[in-house]
């Protein structure tokens, strides 16, 4: 896992660490990191240009020092003060290493052109210090980086962007690399912040031991562990999902759903719905046991066995629809609620005083609706919402969207590293709902099925786009060779994505 810590809780664990240590040796610690990968992505260090852009906190004297370990190694270092007060000891440690400093509030031609001809940017504008928009000179600097042909390399995050949650107000440094330093911060692994960051490299400046339990955590391939068939798996132990979506009306999100959950592993899936739409799922999927319900309070009776429930996906928001929702939510297995079904809870909360874990897999439309918040207020801060939905409505909670995140109370935030914009495109959210479906049937804890579901849902659609496996080392700016996908290749492809993580 990539773990994220708030900001809050990194200042605290720097100044426990730091009563232990001599003045200054963190920043060492973290300017030689910071300077060990600079040196890496120059082809030669020796008459390299590189530009420090430099503001009035220690961000700024993370720079300064830096720059000073690249000019002792020959590379020709140019610092651009943002403010008045840049740290002094940053700043007498360049110039003693040969390091030139512009004037204070250097001229914006000059400072253009420095930028516009370095090999390499350091952006050491504001770090976890940094609040809202970025003012003047910091955002023209930031916009000049951001355009400049040389590497940008941002110093623990980029400038502009809010280190706690990932919020983006205005101009911000586009970086092709961000060394962070200690622990990620959560705007790091969220979007939008996280689109800022490029390739983001952790250095250590041992900070681990004075670090409480991280407050995010991003999954990499070896953390996603869908449950796997053992040699006496019969269909029942792999774990039977049923599915309670579409009507006569909407049918494609039952088609897709129980699409989703025939390629999630599922042993058995069971599905059911008024009589067009389990014609049209037995069709698709003759894998699927499908049975015709009639929206009343005991139509669960006849559908057999199962150990966990989709509903919602399809399913209409009239009084029919909240009669299913009612009676699903009624058992005692886990129950994934989405879509429609989403929309009925947020009039009908009292359906969530249940004692088996209920999963909800809004997007930040349906969320508004569930807590009653603003959907921009979501989008802007989903870090926050996601974590105030799972406290108020006491689920597990999945907000779909750039990054999808999964909320428990009490445990730390899932931030889905495998989103892609190709997944912006109808029914791939029904497709989700039946795979995280067949995942919790299959045993997982609703959390790692939501984490894991996401996980391998990105990881189809990245894979359906690309014809294949992705390749690695693709340079920024290469051509994608990516198709447009729809909701029914990320099913196709499903497979390929287990294969890829088991
Ligand atoms: N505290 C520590 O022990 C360590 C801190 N380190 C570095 O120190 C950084 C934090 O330093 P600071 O707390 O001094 O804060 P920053 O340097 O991140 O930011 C504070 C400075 O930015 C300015 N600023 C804030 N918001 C702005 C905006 N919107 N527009 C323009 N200017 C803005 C402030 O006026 C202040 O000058 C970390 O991100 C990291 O880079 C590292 O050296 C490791 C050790
Ligand atoms: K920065």
């Amino acid at each position: 896992m990539r773990y994220a810590h708030e900001v809050g809780k990194v200042r605290a664990a720097e100044r426990a660490l730091m009563a232990r240590l001599p003045e200054g040796a963190l920043m060492q610690r973290a300017a030689a990191g910071l300077a060990a990968v600079c040196a890496r992505l120059l082809p030669a260090l020796y008459g390299a240009d590189v530009v420090l852009l430099v503001g009035g906190g220690d961000n700024g004297g993370d720079a300064l020092y830096a720059g000073a370990r690249l000019a002792r190694r020959g590379a020709r270092v140019t610092a651009v003060p943002a403010s008045p007060r840049i740290h002094r000891a940053g700043l007498g440690a360049l110039r003693a290493a040969g390091g030139r400093v512009l004037g204070q509030a250097p001229p914006e031609e000059e400072a253009a052109g420095a930028v516009a001809g370095a090999d390499l940017i350091i952006d050491g504008l504001t770090g976890i210090g940094g609040t809202g928009a970025l003012r003047e000179p910091h955002a023209t600097l930031a916009r000049l980086a951001s355009e400049a042909p040389g590497t940008v390399v941002a110093c623990d995050v980029p400038s502009g962007v809010d280190a706690g949650s990932g919020r983006v107000d205005g101009p911000a440094v586009r970086a092709d690399v961000t060394v962070t330093f200690g622990t990620h911060k959560p705007g790091l692994l969220i979007d939008p912040g996280a689109a800022y960051c490029g390739v983001v490299e952790l250095v250590d400046i041992g900070l681990g031991p004075d670090l409480p339990d991280p407050d995010v955590v991003a999954a990499r391939p070896e953390d996603v562990r869908p449950p796997e068939p053992g040699p006496e798996s019969d269909k029942y132990r792999r774990g039977v999902v049923g599915i309670i979506a579409g009507g006569e009306r909407f049918t494609g999100a039952a088609v897709l759903a129980a699409g989703g959950a025939v390629h999630g592993g599922a042993g058995m899936v069971r599905f059911a719905s008024a009589p067009h739409a389990v014609e049209l799922v037995r069709q698709r999927w003759p894998e699927a046991v499908t049975t015709v319900i009639e929206p009343k309070p005991d139509a669960l009776e006849r559908i057999g066995r199962v150990q966990a429930w989709v509903v919602g996906p399809g399913l209409g928001t009239d009084r029919d629809g909240e009669t299913l929702v009612e009676a699903v939510l009624g058992t005692d297995l886990p129950v994934l609620v989405d879509a429609d079904g989403l929309t009925v809870l947020a009039r009908r909360r009292d359906l969530l005083r249940r004692t088996a874990p209920t999963l909800l897999t809004p997007h930040a439309g349906e969320l508004a609706r569930l807590i009653g918040a603003d959907r921009d207020a979501i989008e802007a801060a989903r870090l926050d919402h996601v974590r105030r939905a799972a406290a108020e409505l006491s689920a597990t909670v999945l907000l779909k969207g750039s990054t999808t995140l999964v909320a428990e109370e009490d445990r730390p935030v899932r931030v889905n590293p495998t989103g892609t914009p190709r997944l912006a495109t109808a029914g791939t959210g029904d497709v989700l709902s039946g795979l995280v479906g067949a995942l919790l049937a299959g045993g997982l804890p609703a959390l790692d099925a939501a984490a894991s579901g996401a996980y391998l849902h990105g990881l189809a659609a990245r894979i359906a786009a690309a014809g294949g496996p992705p390749a690695p080392g693709r340079e920024p700016g290469e051509r994608s060779g990516e198709a447009p996908i729809s909701a029914y290749d990320v099913i196709t492809a499903l497979p390929a994505a287990f294969r890829a993580v088991w």
